[in-house]
Formats: C-alpha cells, sequence, structure tokens
C-alpha cells in the first residue's frame, strides 16, 4: 500500500500513472462527487457519484476512508481496495492528507509519500498547464496549496517532484525500500469496517 499525497499540480496522478508502467502496481479508483474533467472515464479515472449516492455509500459504510477536498467529496472504498489486494497488485491511493491520516491508522504499515513542487509558481504553471481546470478552480486550489503543505511532516517520505524522471526513480527507490523492510502484501479480511 502506497499513499500519494501533494497539493493539486504537484504531480502525484502523473508519478502514480508511472508507476503503473510495472503491472505489479494498480491505482484504487476512488468514487467523487467532483464534475468529470473533459477526457476523464467513469470507472476508470473515478466513479463519478452525485451526492446522494456518495451519502448512501457512506452509510453504507462502503468507505475506507472519505473526505471533502476543495468542495467535493472522495473517498476510497474497500471493495476498489478489495479487489486489487485479491489480485496480488500493490495498491497506491491519489488521495488527500485526510485519507492518508485515516489510511495510516487502518494500515501503520503502508507507505505515506508526500509530494511536493519546487514552489508554489511552479505549482500554478502547472495547474495552468494542466488545463483542466479553470480559473476559480485553479485560484481556490492555489489558496489550500500551503494548508495542505502544512500537513507533509505527517508522511513517512517527501519528495519534491522538480525534474519528473528524478523524483519518479525517488519514488521506486523508497518504494523498493520499504518491501525490503515490509512486503507489501496485504490480507484483505486485514481491512477494518469503518464509516469514516
Ligand atoms: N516534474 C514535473 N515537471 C513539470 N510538469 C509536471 C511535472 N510533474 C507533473 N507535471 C505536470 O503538472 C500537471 C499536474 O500534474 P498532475 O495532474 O499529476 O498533478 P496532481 O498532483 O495529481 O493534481 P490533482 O491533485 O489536481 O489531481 C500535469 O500537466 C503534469 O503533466
Ligand atoms: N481523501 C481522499 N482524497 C482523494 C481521493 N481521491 C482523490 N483525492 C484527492 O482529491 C484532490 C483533488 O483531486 P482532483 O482529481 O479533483 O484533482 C487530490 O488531492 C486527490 O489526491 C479519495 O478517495 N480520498
Amino acid at each position: 500500500m502506497v499513499i500519494l499525497s501533494a497539493p493539486s499540480g504537484a504531480g502525484k496522478s502523473s508519478l502514480a500513472k508511472a508507476l503503473t508502467a510495472d503491472a505489479r502496481f494498480a491505482v484504487s479508483v476512488s468514487h467523487t462527487t467532483r464534475a468529470a474533467r473533459p477526457g476523464e472515464q467513469d470507472g476508470v479515472h473515478y466513479h463519478f457519484v452525485d451526492p446522494a449516492a456518495f451519502e448512501r455509500l457512506v452509510a453504507e459504510g462502503a468507505f475506507l476512508e472519505h473526505a471533502q477536498v476543495f468542495g467535493n467529496r472522495y473517498g476510497t472504498t474497500r471493495a476498489a481496495v478489495e479487489s486489487l489486494l485479491r489480485e496480488g497488485r500493490h495498491v497506491i491511493l491519489d488521495i488527500d492528507w485526510q485519507g492518508a491520516r485515516r489510511i495510516k491508522a487502518l494500515w501503520p504499515e503502508a507507505l505515506a509519500i508526500f509530494i511536493l513542487p519546487p514552489s508554489l509558481q511552479a505549482l500554478e504553471a502547472r495547474l495552468r498547464g494542466r488545463g483542466q481546470d479553470d480559473e476559480a478552480v485553479i485560484a481556490q486550489r492555489m489558496a489550500q496549496a500551503q494548508a495542505e503543505i502544512a500537513h507533509a511532516g505527517e508522511f513517512d517520505h517527501i519528495i519534491v517532484n522538480d525534474e519528473f524522471e528524478e523524483a519518479l526513480a525517488d519514488l521506486k527507490t523508497l518504494i523498493a525500500e520499504g518491501r525490503r523492510r515490509r512486503p507489501l502484501h496485504y490480507d484483505p479480511g486485514l481491512i477494518a469496517p469503518t464509516g469514516a
């Protein structure tokens, strides 16, 4: 279990995707109430649901963790993680610091890594360069960035994603070292039921 968190635009999704070039790794597909961006596919990038459906899943205890981020709700279902574990894959969670804190409480063995941008200017340039969010969304995410970065110290490791290939190499090294210390194999039965 590898948790990747970062302020929006720092590059965690790009790093997570690059890791999945190794078929042993897979990114858990979260549920969200956010609208799909152009090119995003339901069931691939997220399970896109309306607020009522999300609330039903909360009530059913379907989520290992869920949080409100940038005015939308996001959550990791037990089913999403279990299906990957059953396939024998190493699970990557691309989640915010609130979710990371919850998953670490459930699985202290999970490797939690915080991705930092080289600067706030670079972060803003990346959000704009991605070309998928309007000005209001970019302003909201930049306004939250420093508050999110304040949680970086809660993570096992911090990687600065300046040169992408270097950051990816650092990430692979940390995962390999983590695996030597603690194999990334978990019994799905260990997943504790939780509604929060
Ligand atoms: N090292 C890098 N140098 C320059 N651009 C980068 C680097 N890493 C990622 N990017 C670019 O920055 C943009 C944001 O990356 P990405 O979508 O992976 O961020 P994110 O942290 O997952 O954001 P979000 O939390 O909003 O999903 C993308 O256009 C990506 O191609
Ligand atoms: N706590 C959780 N946070 C999640 C989950 N899925 C994504 N996220 C985080 O939300 C923000 C915004 O994502 P975006 O796709 O709208 O840019 C980002 O920090 C993600 O890591 C989740 O299941 N739980």
